[in-house]
């Protein structure tokens, strides 16, 4: 199978290939499952990557294997075409972001930032720092010790040091985590500006999946140390491999069908699959892809309902089924005449549905 392709043929092989991991694999305790299992992925130059999965999945220890913080048991890590599996850290030219941002906290802003240019003169990385600073939104601050900065900034600086050096990679471990929420938001996509201006690749470690969705251009979903699956936030959001994928990534209801090739015949009538299968299915459904009509003679009730302004969500009884149905404004659900709890309902699909196993 090709580095980049999942089990089910999903494949997105970048122009300009900047890193390739093929196969990489770390066994921390012998009597447990590998922390890191054959994990294989591409990344173009310039590209933005999330490893996105739960605690424990592997995440960390896959990013720590590519920057040479950790040595895989097997696998490679090739970047530009040379084998860096094996290198010491600091001779891969990979820049680093950790969580805490590991800022100097005896040493000003301005010269945590000049910490990486130590090759050029003196007027040169004043000259390269204060670009950078000016870049990140913290020009003036220079002066300041890290202590004096808020969080936001704080992490800012970090990434104004790592840049400063225009590294083809720059890894990032759960660099929100510290940021209260608004913070977090402004931050990431300000972070995404940044990696793309410099042109610098990223990979980004996340367990939270509206960040993945927001910040990557591409997401490698991971469970159990594996990689499910590596697509466009789109392509995964749509068409998800497993059915852990299509419940990790949004929320999903499983509903009961068989398939024939691109069709699957459901309790909701005959509808088209988003990839073929046969048999019996599990399908994946999105709450958005289910319309919900008030109708008195209907097979389903309400059971629970959420207002959440630019939407409703509903619980839906039908039968055996509890399904979760969001119903957006100008669906005919609007805010005059919202469906109640207890209302008989009539529940119809009107989309492609994805086979999950
Ligand atoms: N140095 C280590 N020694 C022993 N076990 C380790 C070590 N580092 C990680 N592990 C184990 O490997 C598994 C994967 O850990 P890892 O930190 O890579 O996961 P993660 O997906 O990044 O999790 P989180 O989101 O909680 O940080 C876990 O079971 C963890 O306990």
């Amino acid at each position: 199978m090709p580095a980049d392709a999942s089990p089910l043929g999903f494949r997105q092989t970048p122009v300009d290939v900047l890193l390739e991991v093929e196969g990489l694999s770390r066994h921390f305790h012998a009597t447990e499952a590998p922390a890191v299992d054959r994990v294989s992925l591409s990344l173009g130059e310039g590209e933005l990557m999330a490893l996105l999965g739960p605690s424990g999945c592997g995440k960390t220890t896959t990013l720590r294997m590519i920057g040479g913080l950790e040595m895989p048991d097997a696998g490679s890590v090739r970047l530009r075409g040379r084998d860096i599996t094996r290198l010491p850290v600091e001779k891969r030219g990979i820049g680093i972001v950790f969580q805490d941002y590991a800022l100097f906290p005896h040493l000003s802003v301005r010269d945590n930032v000049k910490f990486g240019l130590r090759k050029l003169t003196r007027a040169a990385a004043d000259a390269r720092a204060e670009e950078m600073l000016a870049l990140v939104g913290l020009e003036g601050l220079g002066g300041r010790k890290p202590h004096q900065l808020s969080g936001g900034q704080q992490q800012r600086v970090a990434l104004a040091r790592t840049l400063a050096v225009s590294p083809p990679l720059v890894l990032l471990d759960e660099p929100f985590s510290n940021l209260d929420a608004a913070m977090r938001v402004e931050t990431r996509q300000e972070v995404r500006r940044l990696l793309k201006r410099i042109g610098s690749a990223g990979i980004l470690v996340t367990h939270d999946q509206e960040e993945a969705l927001a910040l990557a251009d591409r997401i490698a979903v991971m469970e159990k140390g594996r990689v499910l699956q590596i697509g466009t936030p789109d392509e995964i959001y749509r068409n998800p491999a497993t059915r852990f994928v299509a419940a990790f990534i949004g929320r999903s209801n499983i509903v009961p069908g068989r398939a024939n090739g691109m069709d699957v015949e459901t309790a909701f009538g005959r509808l088209p699959l988003s990839r073929a299968a046969n048999g019996r299915v599990s399908l994946a459904v999105r709450p958005e892809q289910i319309m919900i009509e008030a109708d008195p003679t209907g097979p389903a009730a309400v059971v629970g309902r959420e207002f959440r302004g630019h939407d409703q969500l509903y619980w839906v009884q039908e039968g055996e089924r509890c399904l979760l149905v969001i119903s957006g404004l100008g669906q005919g659900q609007g805010m005059g005449a919202p469906i109640a709890i207890g209302d008989r309902v009539r529940l119809r699909i009107c989309d492609c549905v994805t086979p999950v196993d």
